[in-house]
C-alpha cells in the first residue's frame, strides 16, 4: 500500500489548517462573545490587543488531529482508486478515473476519517464553547481545563463511547461531503488542463479551495446538528436521536438553523483546501 499519500496527506493538511486557524478562531469568537460587531471588528480588536499571535492560539492541539485526519483521508482515498481503478497517483493524470470512482473513493475516505476525527472534534467543540471569561480571583475554573483534561473527564464521566458523542452524525456529515469534495476537485482541475498534462499550480489552488467550499456548504446542515449533539451531553439537554435533534432544532428556530456558520465557514474553507492540494500535489509530484 503506497504510503506516501498518508504522508503528503499529513502535512498539507497541517499546513493548511496553520492558514485556516485564524479563520477558526474569529468564527469561535463570534459565536461564543458578544463584544465584536461583526467580522471584521473582531479582527481588528484581536490584532490590537493581541497582535497576529491572537490569532494562532489553541494551535497546537488541532494541529497534530488534523494531521492525522488529513493522512487519514488523503491516504485511503488514493489507495481506495488504487483499488477501485489499478492506477497509481502518478498514472491517474493520462488514465483520469470516472468520477463515479473518485466519489466512491473520496466518500471510504470520508467515512474512515469520520471515526478518527470523532473525539478530536468532540474535544475541539467542548472547548470552543467554553464562554466563561478568563479566571478572575473567586470565579469558579471553567469545567475543562484544556484538550488533555477535557479527554480524561469525558473518559471518566462516560467511559470510551462517550468520546464518540456525535459520531454517528459526523459520519453522515463527512461521507457524502467528501466524495463531493474530491469529485469537485477533479471535475474543476479537468476543466482547465489539457489532456494528459498536469494541472498548474493555479489551477490546483483554485480547485482546491472551491472544492472546500462546495464540501463545506453541503455540509453545514449536518455540521449544526452534529455540534448540537456533541454538547447534549454536558447541557443535560437530551436528543432522542439525530432526527430528533433535527426536529426540534428547526421548531424552535426555523430552517435558518441549518446555515449557521456558512460564511465565515465558507471563507475558511477557500484558503485551507487551496493550500491542502497545493501541497498535497507538490509533494507526491516531487517523490514522484
Ligand atoms: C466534509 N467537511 C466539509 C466537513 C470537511 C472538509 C474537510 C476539508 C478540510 N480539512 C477543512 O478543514 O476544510
Amino acid at each position: 500500500m503506497p504510503a506516501e499519500e498518508f504522508v503528503a496527506g499529513w502535512i498539507s493538511g497541517a499546513l493548511g489548517l496553520v492558514l485556516g486557524h485564524p479563520f477558526d478562531t474569529v468564527k469561535v469568537r463570534l459565536q461564543t462573545q458578544t463584544t465584536y460587531q461583526g467580522i471584521i471588528d473582531c479582527m481588528v480588536k484581536t490584532y490590537r490587543h493581541e497582535s497576529l499571535l491572537g490569532f494562532f492560539k489553541g494551535m497546537s492541539f488541532p494541529i497534530v488531529s488534523i494531521a492525522v485526519v488529513n493522512s487519514v483521508l488523503f491516504g485511503v482515498y488514493s489507495n481506495a482508486l488504487l483499488a477501485l481503478t489499478a492506477t497509481s497517483h502518478q498514472e491517474r493524470r493520462a488514465q483520469a478515473p470516472s468520477y463515479t470512482h473518485v466519489f466512491i473513493a473520496g466518500c471510504t475516505g470520508g467515512f474512515l476519517q469520520a471515526y478518527c476525527l470523532a473525539p478530536f472534534d468532540l474535544i475541539k467543540v467542548r472547548l470552543q464553547n467554553q464562554t466563561e471569561p478568563r479566571a478572575q480571583p473567586g470565579s469558579p475554573p471553567p469545567r475543562y481545563r484544556g484538550p488533555v483534561h477535557c479527554a480524561a473527564s469525558i473518559f471518566q464521566a462516560e467511559g470510551p463511547r462517550g468520546l464518540f458523542r456525535g459520531a454517528w452524525a459526523l459520519t453522515l456529515r463527512d461521507t457524502p461531503t467528501l466524495g463531493i469534495y474530491f469529485v469537485t476537485y477533479e471535475w474543476l482541475c479537468h476543466q482547465s488542463t489539457p489532456d494528459g498534462q498536469n494541472p498548474s499550480s493555479a489551477t490546483v489552488l483554485v480547485a482546491g479551495g472551491f472544492a472546500g467550499i462546495t464540501s463545506w456548504v453541503t455540509a453545514t446542515p449536518l455540521d449544526v446538528i452534529k455540534s448540537r449533539m456533541q454538547m447534549a451531553g454536558l447541557e443535560q439537554r437530551a436528543y432522542r436521536g439525530l432526527l430528533d435533534c433535527m426536529v426540534s432544532s428547526v421548531r424552535q428556530e426555523g430552517l435558518g438553523v441549518f446555515f449557521r456558520g456558512l460564511t465565515i465557514n465558507s471563507a475558511r474553507a477557500f484558503p485551507v483546501n487551496a493550500v491542502t492540494f497545493l501541497s498535497y500535489e507538490y509533494l507526491l509530484h516531487s517523490w514522484g
